[in-house]
């Protein structure tokens, strides 16, 4: 059912929850199969910042750059290129995955789940009471039998620099929707955003420039920044590091001008902020039960919020899953949150037994140390779990073993030069692999292995008996553990 606000209508869900974001339509959908009544409130579009302004459209943006670059790798298939990237065949592509920004397809796979769409800003006003507000102003008042859940993931946030707010920035939004690539774009930042889209816009034909305070991918193992930081460079990015920018202003022919703490002024046709990201906690009456407007939502494994005391909000009935939590800011681990919180709404609900223990049905374990990411960069960064810095700063008596994945014969007839690293950090105390970092072309499709690796604490001994395919890139396994040695 899809519902637009109308004045003085009350209902009431079993479970009603604020933001169709990735996160918000599948708990709705795991609320539904465990037959209880659901209601998602969206003020945009269904499918949220992932479909059309983040993983989905900016991946689009890659991939033909990556394919073409696989290709130039390749003799044989590097002759039959003819020309460069068709940036408007780039685009189009790109328009396509992000459904021309229409949620309709999104909107009729809600309706085949059950789950009734109210379209407008949600806001909680009492106790499992959220107030709709639609477009023409009209209210509708949701009551929730069980739970409301928030998921209304996050926004962009702008840093305070003078003059950056007034000079009307590209956030990942403008990046990732562009109807057209500028001849000069500068980027404020150095995650996952701002090298992503460096990767794109130079491929793409801009001159790309980037700001970059804290370091290229700085909570990743520092060989992955390396590698990044030198093809970006090679690539023609103006990779300026250890920069502070300190004022931005926009001039009468649009022109963007910046200001460096050194005294250095640059010029562009766009600036992209990609600093990190702000909780949507606004606006959504926080306020009404007791917790601050703006702030992360602290939750419990099981994703119920916190208040201030440590105790579940009000009882117990309201959650948060997804960027808002700000525990892993990942669609893929949003998702796995909203699988574990749509169960445990509904075992709640019905009296059953509650699977809180560590990496039962119930809790997001795998948030805290063993969270998968793939950056598509070139190279691509693949990693699970802790880096060695990250695992020595938790205690852990850690060995490190690293490879050159250029040196697999897997890699070299993957790709001429293919140039790589990877590497293994293990807990000596458990024998068990706690991090893995695979940097290189193509290793995006290698991660699950090592994410099984980690989730499932397979002993090393047992490990030895995975054996890779031949010749495959994947006996990086073989030669990492034979440098570890049995
Ligand atoms: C440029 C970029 C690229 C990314 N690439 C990847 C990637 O490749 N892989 C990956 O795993 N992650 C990626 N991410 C992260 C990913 O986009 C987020 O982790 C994911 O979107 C979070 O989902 P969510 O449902 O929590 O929030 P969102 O996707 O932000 O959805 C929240 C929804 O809530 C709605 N909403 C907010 N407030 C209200 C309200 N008061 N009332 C009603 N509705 C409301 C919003 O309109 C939105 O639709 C990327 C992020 C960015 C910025
Ligand atoms: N492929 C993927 O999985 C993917 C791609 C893009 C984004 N994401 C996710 O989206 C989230 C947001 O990404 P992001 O890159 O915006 O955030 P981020 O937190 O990863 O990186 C932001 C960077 O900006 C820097 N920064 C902050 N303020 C600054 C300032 N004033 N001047 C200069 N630098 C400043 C920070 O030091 C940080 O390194 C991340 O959690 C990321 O994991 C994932």
């Amino acid at each position: 059912m899809v519902t637009d606000t109308d004045t003085g209508t009350d209902t009431t869900y079993d479970v009603i929850i604020i933001g169709a974001g990735p996160v918000g339509e599948n708990v709705a959908d795991r609320v539904r199969q465990g037959g209880l009544s659901a209601a998602v409130v969206e003020r945009e579009l269904v499918g949220g910042e992932c479909s059309y302004w983040a993983c989905i459209p900016t991946k689009a943006l890659l991939r033909s750059g990556a394919a073409l670059r696989a290709a130039r790798q390749v003799p044989g298939a590097r002759e039959a290129l003819t020309g460069s990237l068709d940036v408007a065949a780039v685009l189009r592509r790109r328009d396509d995955f992000a459904s021309h920004w229409n949620d309709q397809s999104q909107v009729s796979w809600l309706g085949q789940a059950g789950v009734s769409l109210y379209r407008g800003r949600g806001r909680i006003t009492s106790t499992r009471v959220v107030e709709v507000t639609g477009g023409n102003g009209a209210t509708t008042v949701l009551n929730a039998r069980h739970a409301v859940v928030i998921a209304t993931g996050s926004g962009a946030l702008i840093p305070d620099v003078a003059g950056l707010r007034e000079a009307d920035p590209w956030t990942n939004r403008e990046a990732a929707a562009a109807a057209a690539v500028p001849g000069r774009l500068a980027i404020l930042g150095g995650g996952a955003v701002a090298s992503e889209m460096a990767t794109a816009f130079a491929e793409l034909g801009a001159s790309v420039t980037m700001l970059v305070r804290d370091g290229v991918l700085p909570r990743a193992e520092p060989f992955a920044g390396d590698l990044v930081v030198d093809s970006l460079r090679d690539a023609g990015v103006s990779v300026r590091l250890g920069t502070e920018t300190t004022s931005v202003q926009r001039g009468p022919d649009g022109t963007v001008h910046i200001g460096l703490a050194d005294g250095e002024q640059i010029e562009a046709d766009e600036i992209l902020v990609a600093a990190g990201r702000v909780p949507r906690t606004q606006d959504i009456g926080l306020d009404t039960v007791g917790l601050t407007p703006g702030a992360r939502l602290e939750v419990d494994d099981t994703l119920r919020i916190l208040a201030a005391d440590g105790a579940p909000v009000g009882g117990g009935w309201l959650y948060a899953a997804g960027d808002v939590n700000g525990r892993a800011l990942l669609t893929h681990q949003g998702k796995y949150q909203a699988r574990a919180v749509g169960d445990v709404i509904v075992a709640r609900a019905k009296g059953e037994p509650v699977q809180d223990g560590r990496w039962g049905r119930h809790v997001a374990t795998a948030d805290q140390r063993a969270v998968p990411q793939v950056v598509f960069t070139d190279p691509e960064i693949a990693s699970v779990g802790l880096t060695a810095a990250a695992a020595a700063a938790a205690g852990l008596r850690i060995r490190v073993v690293d490879q050159d994945l250029g040196a697999v014969q897997g890699s070299t007839l993957h790709a001429d030069g293919y140039r790589g690293q990877a590497r293994m950090v293990v807990d000596e105390e458990r024998q068990v692999i706690v991090g893995f970092t695979l940097a290189g072309p193509d290793v995006a499709e290698l991660l699950h292995a090592a994410t099984i690796a980690v989730v499932g604490e397979v002993p090393l001994d047992r490990l030895w008996h995975a054996i890779p395919a031949f010749p495959t890139i994947s006996e990086v396994w073989l030669r990492l553990l034979e440098a570890y040695g049995r």
